[in-house]
């Protein structure tokens, strides 16, 4: 009002101002899950952000990001996040932080089984905060975790572009895509079918490698997968942790809109690998000064994730493979968690391993019972190869530095990661995993088989995949290059469609 009575000398400049400063950064927000691994990601993919269009240039206007943060249902995950957050605040590399307001969880607490649909409703409550801080901050754009696509009505009222950031592989994403399709193709439950399953730009993918979600279709967890695959489709983008040249085929099915037939998908932005990799001083921890002492490529390493751990029984096998290899080994071991809580415990080595097997084993392996420096360790140059639960942030590390992999699947979409690493990607040999029976099982010849045909000097297969996964490296590498890697042009990409909304936005 009061511009109104002041003369057209001072409003013009004063409108030229306004639009100088909204044009001066574009806000992107990221709304990540509530768990610390899917923070962690996204932060990531918006430190990237920063760093290609932080001080803008010619393209447009310079790009700030602002995390919003839900408060983890669980105090065990609030403490992690506020860690983490506390870490990336102090790092002052300028990702800032909005705590998005208290909201009561949904009624279920953590039910063991129902993790998704647990995840899913929490973020869909977000909702009216997300659109409040999408005002107050003044978006130019959201990027949702994938369990949020709860959110996209909210933040497409607010008229903010929405972009989903997809975790995991290009081909989960098919698979989720396709779901809706596939429910109504396939008359029984997955987990009763034994045929193969259609996902365009993989082989067939028998019914034993899909994720253990999809098990029964009236499962809550099935039920929100089906969601979020629909929901993609109604994303202004989706940003994927993946690499264009490790999943091609699949990524062109997706864009040639062969999982939704009829239906354009969204514009993807494959950015990855995207993982924290800046330089940190050595741990110094004893596992890698042990690693210092052994011939390059000599060690198998053994990890399992944030959530992986072994009773004895397990653990016996392990053990007994291990030592029948003959190869060298550092075999990251956890115990079960505490009641209540999701993470694994410190291993008591007396109660998982053979009496004998520390004492036959010594000088060539090393039993670390706690959280290991995984990325550290792969880093090592004594690192021959990795028996990973097929995390997909596990094997883009394993990947980065190079390493071959025995994919062990435990959990989540392992099952369909360790099927492409091995069948798709050439980088992993099979080892047979009991999952129908015996939840996750491997017997010590099983493991001993895998190891050796990776590891031997005379296997040919392990030498084609250790070939592949070098290859790989230099293609995770290149990826990220300034200038020609793909990685950086679907960053550059994504930019370009962010401000360009932004630019409509404040015209
Ligand atoms: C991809 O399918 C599933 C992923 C998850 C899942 O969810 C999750 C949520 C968080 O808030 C924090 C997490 O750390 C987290 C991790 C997680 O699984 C892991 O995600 C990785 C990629 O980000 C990777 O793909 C690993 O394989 C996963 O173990 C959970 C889930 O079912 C419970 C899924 O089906
Ligand atoms: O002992 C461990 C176990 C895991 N990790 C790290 O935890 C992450 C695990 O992520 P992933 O997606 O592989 O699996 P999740 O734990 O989410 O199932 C990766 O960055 C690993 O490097 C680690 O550093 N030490």
């Amino acid at each position: 009002e009061q511009c109104i009575t002041l003369s057209s000398v001072v409003v013009v400049p004063l409108i030229n101002l306004a639009k100088a400063m909204a044009m001066a950064s574009a806000n992107v927000l990221l709304l990540p899950e509530a768990g610390s691994g899917h923070l962690m990601s996204l932060i990531e993919a918006g430190k990237r952000l920063l760093a290609h269009g932080g001080r803008g240039d010619g393209e447009g206007p310079a790009v700030t990001v602002t995390v919003l943060v839900v408060r983890p249902a669980t105090s065990e995950s609030a403490a992690e996040v506020d860690a983490h957050v506390g870490r990336v605040e102090a790092s002052g590399l300028g990702v800032r932080f909005h705590r998005l307001p208290a909201v009561e969880p949904p009624p279920m607490g953590c039910a063991a089984g129902n993790v998704q649909e647990f995840k899913s409703r929490y973020m869909q409550l977000q909702a009216p905060h997300v659109r409040a801080a999408a005002a107050e901050l003044g978006a130019a754009a959201l990027v949702v975790d994938f369990f949020a696509t709860g959110v996209l009505d909210a933040a497409r009222e607010a008229g903010v572009p929405t972009y989903v950031y997809f975790t995991s592989t290009a081909a989960l994403l098919a698979l989720m895509l396709r779901l809706p399709a596939l429910e109504e193709e396939v008359p029984v439950d997955f987990e009763e079918f034994d045929g193969t399953v259609d996902v365009p730009g993989l082989p067939p993918v028998p019914a034993g490698s899909l994720p253990a979600f999809m098990g029964r279709k009236e499962s809550p967890n099935f039920k929100w997968f089906l969601y979020h695959g629909r929901r993609f489709m109604d994303a202004d983008g989706i940003i994927i942790n993946t690499v264009a040249e490790l999943e091609p085929a699949l990524l062109a099915a997706i864009a040639d809109g062969r999982c939704v037939p009829g239906r354009t998908a969204p514009p993807l932005y494959p950015i990855g690998p995207v993982l924290d990799l800046e330089d940190k001083p050595s741990s110094n921890a004893r596992c890698v000064r042990w690693l210092d002492a052994q011939p390059p490529a000599s060690v198998l390493f053994l990890c399992f994730g944030s959530m992986g751990w072994f009773d004895a029984a397990k653990a016996r096998e392990v053990a007994a493979g291990l030592e029948r290899s003959g190869h060298r080994f550092l075999w990251a071991l956890r115990g079960p968690p505490a009641a209540g809580t999701v993470h694994p415990t410190d291993a008591s080595l007396d109660e998982l391993l053979p009496e004998w097997f520390l004492e036959r084993t010594k000088g060539r392996g090393l039993v670390w019972p706690t959280w290991a420096p995984q990325k550290e360790i792969l880093a090592h140059a004594a690192i021959g190869s990795f028996v990973t639960h097929c995390g997909w942030n596990s094997t883009l590390e394993s990947l980065w530095h190079g390493v071959p992999l025995v994919p062990w699947p435990l959990y989540a979409e392992q099952r369909l990661n360790a099927f492409e690493l091995v069948r798709d990607m050439g980088v992993a040999v099979p080892l047979g995993v009991d999952g129908k029976r015996r939840d996750s099982f491997v017997e010590a010849a099983e493991l001993e088989r895998a190891v050796r045909s990776l590891m031997d000097d005379a296997s040919e297969v392990g030498r084609k995949v250790r070939e592949k996964a070098a290859e790989m490296k230099a293609v995770c590498r290149n990826a990220v290059a300034p200038g020609g890697g793909s990685s950086y042009a679907a960053l550059q990409r994504l930019l370009g469609a962010i401000r360009g909304g932004f630019s409509t936005m404040t015209q």
